[in-house]
C-alpha cells in the first residue's frame, strides 16, 4: 500500500488544485487500490478527490456492482461519487472497443462537468507490458510500442495513470491488506479477447522462460520508446510546417529530403489533418503516401480511410475527397494483426 500511496502522491503533486481529482474505478483490484490510496493521500495534500464508476450494463449484476463501489467510496470519504450508466450497443468496433468508447466518453463528460483537475485510472505495469506485447505482435510502429502514456488529454481533462510502475500483484495485495474485496471482471479472463490471452497464456510463459524481470523490462521499453518518439514528433512538427506548399498540399522536394522516420510522421499527421480517422490509418496507408514521394513512377492516387484520395501533382502531394475509397480497412476485430498498426489500445 505504501508504494501505491507514494505513486499517487507523486501524480497529484503535478496537478493543478482548482478542481477535484476523480478516480475512474471499475471495482477491480487495480482501480480499487488506486481509489483507496487516493482517499488517503488527497485530503492530506489539501485536495478534493471523488470517484466515477461506469455501469456498462453488459452483465447481470453490473448495476449492483456499481452501486456497491459507490457506497464504499462514499464511506471512504471520496466526494463527489458518481455512477454512470452507458449504452454500449450500436457503437462501432468489437464489443470490447464499443465498451471502451462508451466508458471514456462517460468519464470525460463527468470529469468535464466537475471541472476535474484530473481523471485517474488504475492501469498498472502489467497492463503496460500487455500493451507493448500486443503492439509488438501486430507489428506496430513506435507509437504503439510506446504503450500508454502516464498522462494524456481526455476531452480537456488530463487523464493520469499513477500506477504504471506498480504491479498487479501489488494492487491485489493492497486490497487484501485493506480488507477490500475486488470485483473480477469476467471479460479479463475471457479468451475471446487478445489481451486476456496475453495475460493468461503468453506472459506466464515469458516469465517462466525469461524470469520475472520481463514485466518491468517490457514496461521500461515503452518508456524508452516514448522518450524517442517525443523528439521525433517535435522534428516532424517543424518539418511539416516547412513542407507545406504555398499552392496547397505538401512539397515533395522537401519531403524527399527528410529522414524516413520523420517523413512517416509528417505524412501520418497530414493524413489526420485531412480527416483520415487515426484508428483506421495503418502503416500501409502511410507507406503508399511515402511511395508517391520516394518511389514516384507516375502511379495513381492513394486512398486513405475517411474517403480521401491523395495524388501527386508535379512537385506536390494534394488531396481530394473520393466517393469510393477501396483502401478503407475492415473494421477492427479482436484478432491480433488486424488492429491499426500504430494505435495504442489502452483498456
Ligand atoms: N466500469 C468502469 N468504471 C470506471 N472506470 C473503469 C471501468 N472499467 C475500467 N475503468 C478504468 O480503466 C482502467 C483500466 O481498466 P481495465 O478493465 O482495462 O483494466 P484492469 O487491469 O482490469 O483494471 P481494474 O482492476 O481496475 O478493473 C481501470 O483501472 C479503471 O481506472
Amino acid at each position: 500500500m505504501a508504494a501505491i500511496r507514494i505513486a499517487v502522491r507523486r501524480a497529484l503533486a503535478d496537478l493543478p488544485t482548482d478542481g477535484p481529482v476523480l478516480v475512474a474505478c471499475s471495482g477491480g483490484a487495480d482501480s480499487l487500490a488506486l481509489a483507496a490510496a487516493t482517499a488517503f493521500v488527497a485530503p492530506r495534500a489539501g485536495r478534493a478527490a471523488g470517484l466515477v464508476t461506469v455501469d456498462h450494463g453488459l452483465q447481470a449484476g453490473s448495476r449492483h456492482r456499481a452501486e456497491a463501489v459507490a457506497r464504499w467510496a462514499t464511506e471512504a470519504g471520496l466526494a463527489p461519487v458518481e455512477v454512470v450508466r452507458v449504452e454500449v450497443a450500436g457503437r462501432p468496433g468489437g464489443p470490447e472497443a464499443a465498451a471502451r468508447d462508451a466508458r471514456y466518453q462517460a468519464l470525460a463528460e463527468v470529469a468535464g462537468g466537475y471541472r476535474a483537475s484530473a481523471l485517474l485510472t488504475g492501469h498498472t505495469r502489467d497492463d503496460q507490458a500487455e500493451t507493448v506485447l500486443l503492439a509488438l505482435a501486430r507489428g506496430a510502429g513506435p507509437r504503439g510500442l510506446a504503450g500508454m502514456p502516464a498522462r494524456r488529454d481526455l476531452a480537456g481533462t488530463p487523464l493520469v495513470r499513477p500506477l504504471l510502475e506498480i504491479g498487479r500483484a501489488e494492487t491485489r495485495a493492497a486490497c487484501v491488506a485493506l480488507g477490500l474485496v475486488p470485483w473480477d471482471d469476467p471479460h479479463n479472463s475471457d479468451p475471446a479477447y487478445a489481451r486476456s490471452r496475453v495475460r493468461a497464456d503468453v506472459l506466464p510463459v515469458l516469465i517462466r522462460a525469461l524470469g520475472p524481470g520481463v514485466l518491468d523490462n517490457l514496461a521500461r521499453t515503452a518508456a524508452l520508446v516514448a522518450a524517442d518518439n517525443a523528439v521525433l514528433d517535435e522534428l516532424a512538427v517543424e518539418a511539416l510546417s516547412r513542407a507545406r506548399h504555398p499552392a496547397g498540399g505538401l512539397a515533395t522536394r522537401i519531403l524527399a529530403e527528410l529522414a524516413p522516420a520523420v517523413r512517416g510522421r509528417v505524412l501520418r499527421t497530414w493524413a489526420h489533418e485531412l480527416g483520415a480517422p487515426p484508428a483506421a490509418l495503418s502503416h500501409r496507408h502511410v507507406a503508399a503516401l511515402d511511395a508517391l514521394v520516394t518511389a514516384w513512377r507516375g502511379q495513381r492516387a492513394s486512398y486513405l480511410p475517411g474517403g480521401l484520395r491523395v495524388l501527386r501533382r508535379d512537385d506536390r502531394l494534394v488531396s481530394e475527397s473520393s466517393p469510393a475509397s477501396p483502401a478503407d480497412p475492415a473494421p477492427v476485430s479482436e484478432a491480433v494483426g488486424s488492429a491499426p498498426d500504430d494505435a495504442v489500445v489502452e483498456g
